[in-house]
Formats: C-alpha cells, structure tokens, sequence
C-alpha cells in the first residue's frame, strides 16, 4: 500500500527552481533515503511533503487522502512526523519537556502549553515511551543543550515521533555525527520500520551512507528525480555514478 505519494511537485523560489516537478510514491514500512548533492532540492520536497510550504502545482497524497495544502500541524495529526535539518528542539527546556511540548501540541493543548504542565499525567507518559523507545530515557530531565550532538539527533527524531506518525520524513539525521552515532541513529531508523510500522523517508547527500538501510534511494539532482531504485539499481544507475560516485 502507498501510503505518501506526490506527483509533479513544483516549488520555484524567485527565478531559482527548487523542486522542479517530482513525483513519488512510498509505500508502507518503507524505508527510503533521497539523496543529492546541495542544492538538490531535498529539503524544499521534505518541506511541500510535510506542509511546511506549499507548492506551485502538483499534489501530495497521503495515506489515500489528497492533502495538497494542508498546513503542517494538519498534516501531523494526520500522520505525518518530521524533523529538519537544524534541529528544532528549545535548547533551554529539558529534554522531556521538549518531546511533551509535541505530544501536547499534536492534542490541541499548544495555546495553553505552559499553565499546568504538572498536570498532563498522560501526555508525560507518552512522552518518557518516546524518549525511552530513542534511547533517551536517561536524559529525561535534562536541558537539551547539555545533550551531545548524536543525542541531539535523537531528540530530533522523539520530537516527530511525538506526533503518533505513519510517516517519519527526517531530514539529514545523519548529518555531523561520527562513524559510530551514524550506525545507532540507522539501527534506530531500522527498529522504527521493522518493530513500530513506521514509514521513513530520510534525506542524505552520501549514498554509501544509506545503501545497508534504504529499501529504496531516490537521487535527485537540480529539483528533479534522476533516478529511483534498490541502493544496487542506484550504484549501477551510469547517471547517478557519472553525477554523484565520481566513478
Ligand atoms: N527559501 C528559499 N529562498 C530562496 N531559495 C531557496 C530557498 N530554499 C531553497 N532555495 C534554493 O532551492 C534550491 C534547493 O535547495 P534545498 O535546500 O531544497 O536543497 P537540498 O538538496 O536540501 O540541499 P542541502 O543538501 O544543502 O540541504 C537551492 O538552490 C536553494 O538555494
């Protein structure tokens, strides 16, 4: 089943292209990795995926709806995580109380975020589930800002996944992390689609980063897809070599 399509998304800022006419379709438990240089056009895709911009034309499905201009907060409750590639985490708050900021926000409390924080017996439970499922339980009270960066990651990912996603779009989480906190954030994206049933879609400019993990890579390249396929099917793509491998 196809649970995140998009056809002919188009977004142009000024005279620049960004996106460029993509088109997409991931299907359940999926793990797909989209990948391209800077500039690629990854971020702006992640950013008309997840309602963070709207397009110029074409369309988003998700989970069999037409969601094309939906906001984002629309779009999270419907089943649709995301983190970016700065982090979004408030660095100042605990670690904790950022992963229930989303819970609550995702239950339509955001207005009234801070009056009884105490109060939200639930809200906090489900909040400690998901910083105990991304291995940072430990971390619970503590401020985001005293977190190392591989950690940092990982709050990153708690927070999209406070919203209840179907669909995790993460953007870079791989980015700046060292050889060994590359292979525990990987192992995690792997645990969340084989174990919890989520759908991942993650953005990486190095396709060796991904080969092991991704059931399928797009590569894109100046806004458009140029090519899709099994992370063998890519290596072998002459394209992809020719753009990205050197050789
Ligand atoms: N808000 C914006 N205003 C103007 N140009 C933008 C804006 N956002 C993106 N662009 C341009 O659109 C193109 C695609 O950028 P995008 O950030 O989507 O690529 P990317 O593949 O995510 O790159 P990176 O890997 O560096 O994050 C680039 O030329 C970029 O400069």
């Amino acid at each position: 089943m196809t649970v995140l399509s998009a056809r002919d998304l188009r977004k142009a800022f000024g005279g620049v292209v960004a996106v460029g006419g993509v088109s997409l379709d991931v299907e359940d438990g999926e793990i797909r990795a989209v990948i391209g240089p800077n500039g690629a056009g990854k971020s702006t895709c992640f950013d008309l995926l997840s309602g963070w911009i709207l397009p110029d034309g074409g369309t988003v499905t998700l989970l069999g709806r037409d969601v094309t201009g939906w906001t984002a907060p629309r779009l999270a409750r419907a089943g649709l995580g995301r983190s970016f590639q700065r982090s979004n985490a408030f660095l100042g708050l605990t670690v904790l109380e950022n992963v229930l900021a989303a819970v609550l926000a995702r239950a339509g409390h955001a207005r009234r975020l801070w009056r009884h924080v105490a109060g939200y017996a639930a809200e906090r439970r489900r909040a400690l589930e998901v910083l105990e499922a991304v291995g940072l339980g430990a971390w619970a009270d503590a401020p985001a800002r005293t977190l190392p960066y591989g950690d940092q990651k990982r709050l990153d990912i708690a927070i999209a996944l406070a919203v209840e996603p179907r669909v995790l779009i993460l953007d870079e989480p791989l980015a700046g992390l060292a050889p060994a906190e590359r292979t525990g954030i990987l192992d995690l994206i792997r645990w969340l689609a084989r174990d919890q049933g989520k759908t991942v879609i993650l953005s990486e400019h190095d396709v060796d980063a991904v080969l092991a993990t991704a059931d399928r890579i797009t590569v894109l390249h100046q806004g458009q897809v140029l090519t899709e396929g099994t992370a063998a099917e890519v290596v072998a793509n002459a394209a992809v070599r020719a753009a990205f491998l050197g050789n």
